[in-house]
């Protein structure tokens, strides 16, 4: 069994994948901690040969995780952000600063789209580029829903968007503060989105197939009027394209990729970025 590791700012998530079928046999979150221990919560290691790791947690909480998994697993890898990839090039100044998770992302989006926009709906939001060609832009981080609730600190942190509510509602003038609050940040995030794709692709004179991941793409989704994918799995599909093991993942194949939603003619993306500068 292969042990896929993404840990964020806010949860540690795993999966087993099946070294032979290639399929996905269970998976699990917990909170990101200080401490990664084997427990009720996490898979039982003695059934991994491989782990693969993206880690944006503090460096000493990868060190303490890769030291544990080391002693029972023969085969560890962690993923870091390089100048250079599966013929992406890196957009970073310094590349080896680009958060790792931001950079698996575009290396999936790239495999499976060429070209294309990544965005990670996470503890942050953020927006990567990648030109067809494989040139990345760099990008964009605005704080995810849930910091930007906490911020406001009007008490209404307890009492998260429902995941299944429709953008109809979401983007109504919200009549309590809870309501306000919700709809507000929500705005803000589905707005920020679609604007800095319309702009980036305005920039560059193309169209770019949109793929969106992270704990709150679903519901971010829903307020998106740009066509695009929902890949709960893109940073795994990151971790299987940097470390291949298995024979599908040799072939250059990635878990639970989406077909890629055509984009938008750049006529049209362009005419929806004049829209919003008349407002
Ligand atoms: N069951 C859940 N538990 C915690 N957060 C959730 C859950 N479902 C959705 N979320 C949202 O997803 C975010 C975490 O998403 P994730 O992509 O795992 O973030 P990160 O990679 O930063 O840890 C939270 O900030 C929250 O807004
Ligand atoms: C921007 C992030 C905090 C997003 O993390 P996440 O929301 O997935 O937990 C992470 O990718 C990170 O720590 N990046 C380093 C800074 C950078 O990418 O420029
Ligand atoms: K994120």
């Amino acid at each position: 069994m292969i042990l896929d590791l993404d840990i964020g700012n806010t949860l540690s998530k795993w999966r087993l994948k099946d070294v032979e079928s290639s399929e996905i046999r269970s998976r699990g979150a917990v909170w990101t901690r200080e401490e990664w221990r084997p427990g009720a919560d996490i898979p039982d290691l003695d059934v991994v040969e491989a782990v693969r790791i993206s880690s944006v947690a503090r460096a000493a909480v990868l060190n303490d995780t890769v030291q544990l998994l080391r002693h029972q697993v023969r085969q560890v890898y962690v993923a870091h952000s390089t100048a250079e990839a599966l013929g992406v090039v890196n957009g970073y100044e310094e590349p080896g600063r680009l958060g790792v998770d931001r950079w698996m992302g575009a290396l999936a989006g790239y495999q499976l789209a060429g070209g294309c926009c990544a965005v990670d709906c996470g503890s942050a939001i953020t927006v990567d580029f990648v030109l067809p060609g494989g040139r990345h832009l760099g990008g964009y981080i605005l704080p995810g829903l849930r910091l930007m609730k906490e911020s406001l600190k009007l008490g209404t942190r307890n009492v998260a968007i429902d995941p299944d509510s429709e953008a109809d509602e979401l983007l109504m003038p919200g009549r309590r503060t809870v309501e306000a609050v919700n709809h507000g940040i929500y705005m803000a995030a589905v707005s920020a989105v679609n604007r800095i794709y319309s702009e980036v692709c305005d920039q560059q004179g193309v169209a770019l197939p949109m793929l969106l991941t992270g704990g709150d793409a679903r519901v971010i989704s829903r307020g998106v009027q740009i066509p695009h994918s929902v890949w709960p799995d893109m940073v795994y599909g990151g971790l299987e394209a940097c470390f291949p093991l298995t024979l599908a993942e040799r072939a250059g194949k990635m878990a639970g990729a989406p077909r890629i939603a055509e984009p938008a003619s750049l006529e049209k993306i362009r005419a929806g970025l004049a829209f919003s500068m008349l407002l």
